[in-house]
């Protein structure tokens, strides 16, 4: 289906890139009901943390559900969207307003909204995988150690600087690769295979290939192939080694040096020995064991036409 059928649903973060959700939600609702018609378009905009989440649960007799935020709140509605029933689920489409937007980056939306409220109305549906981790889920990325801890370390610094973006995921990366050069070690099972006990500075999950505001972690990911796609980074490194592959990285230009571990698989169990800072979509995720999986074609969303 495509978003010429049936009413839209726009769920907007009015929090989202410091506020600014608050204008672009009047804006997309403005850009999308001068196309559709007053009637065709509900706008939503959420209250707090996981409230996008449970009105996309909601969603009855929609037949598009646009997420208009950054990561974080297209992550909330996929979950709800995903909650409901296949044959009542409804497409998903997003306009990026955030401080990463990588899932954006990933399917070629514009960040500018009135081009991105465009190319979501000439959009076609096509099916993506979802990523599963322990009982959460994530569209992009799902990572331990490092990126993660650059991704909590940002959420403090956007607040004292104003920074967002790659600019501010490059300072907090720098600060933590200088400061914080922690090692994670695991045992990790790949598709069932037997356990490899390893240790990690940084392990990334993809179904997309970004995270961190567009940095090329597995340059090769597809949203529909079915696949999770694996880097690790893993010591020995010295400080400035690490810096350099962390700015190679930014266009995808790590893959090939010994640290790097790229690798595909359906399924994956890895244990760490200490719980590290990990993340989903750029959200804060606890716990040792993870448990991931690809529930391919689990969600039909709306992607620019070439
Ligand atoms: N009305 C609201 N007030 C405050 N926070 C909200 C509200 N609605 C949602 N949130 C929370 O805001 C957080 C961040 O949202 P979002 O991802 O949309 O923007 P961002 O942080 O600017 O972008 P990015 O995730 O790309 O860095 C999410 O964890 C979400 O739960």
């Amino acid at each position: 289906m495509s978003p010429s059928e049936g009413t839209i649903l726009l769920i907007a973060n009015p929090a989202a890139q410091n506020g600014n959700g608050a204008a672009a939600a009047d804006r997309a609702a403005a850009a999308l009901r001068a196309q559709l018609g007053e009637d065709r378009v509900v706008l939503a905009r959420t209250a707090g943390p996981r409230h996008a989440s449970e009105i996309a649960e909601r969603a009855e007799g929609c037949s598009t559900v646009i997420a208009l935020g950054g990561d974080g709140v297209i992550h909330e509605v996929a979950g709800g969207l995903l909650r409901r029933p296949l044959d009542r689920r409804p497409v998903l489409g997003v306009v990026p307003v955030g401080s990463g937007n990588d899932y954006a980056r990933t399917l070629g939306m514009s960040h500018k909204v009135d081009e991105a409220c465009a190319q979501v109305l000439a959009a076609q549906a096509r099916p993506v995988d979802v990523g599963r981790v322990n009982d959460d889920w994530f569209l992009e990325t799902l990572s331990f150690g490092l990126d993660a801890a650059i991704a909590h370390d940002t959420v403090d610094r956007r607040v004292r600087t104003g920074r967002t973006g790659a600019l501010l995921y490059m300072e907090g990366g720098v600060d933590q690769l200088l400061h914080h050069l922690d090692l994670y070690r695991y045992r990790a099972s790949f598709d069932g295979g037997k356990a490899v006990d390893s240790q990690s500075i940084m392990f990334a999950v993809q179904i997309g290939p970004y995270y961190g505001s567009g940095f090329k972690i597995c340059p090769d990911a597809l949203v529909d192939d079915g696949l999770l796609d694996v880097c690790i980074a893993h010591p020995p490194v010295s400080v400035a080694r690490a810096l350099y592959i962390f700015m190679r990285a930014k266009d995808g230009k790590h893959v090939g040096f010994k640290q790097v571990e790229l690798r595909r698989c359906r399924t994956l169990r890895v244990e760490f020995d200490q719980a590290p800072p990990a993340q989903v979509d750029g959200e804060r995720l606890s716990g040792r064991t993870f448990d991931i999986s690809v529930d391919r074609g689990a969600l039909h969303v709306l992607m620019p036409t070439a």
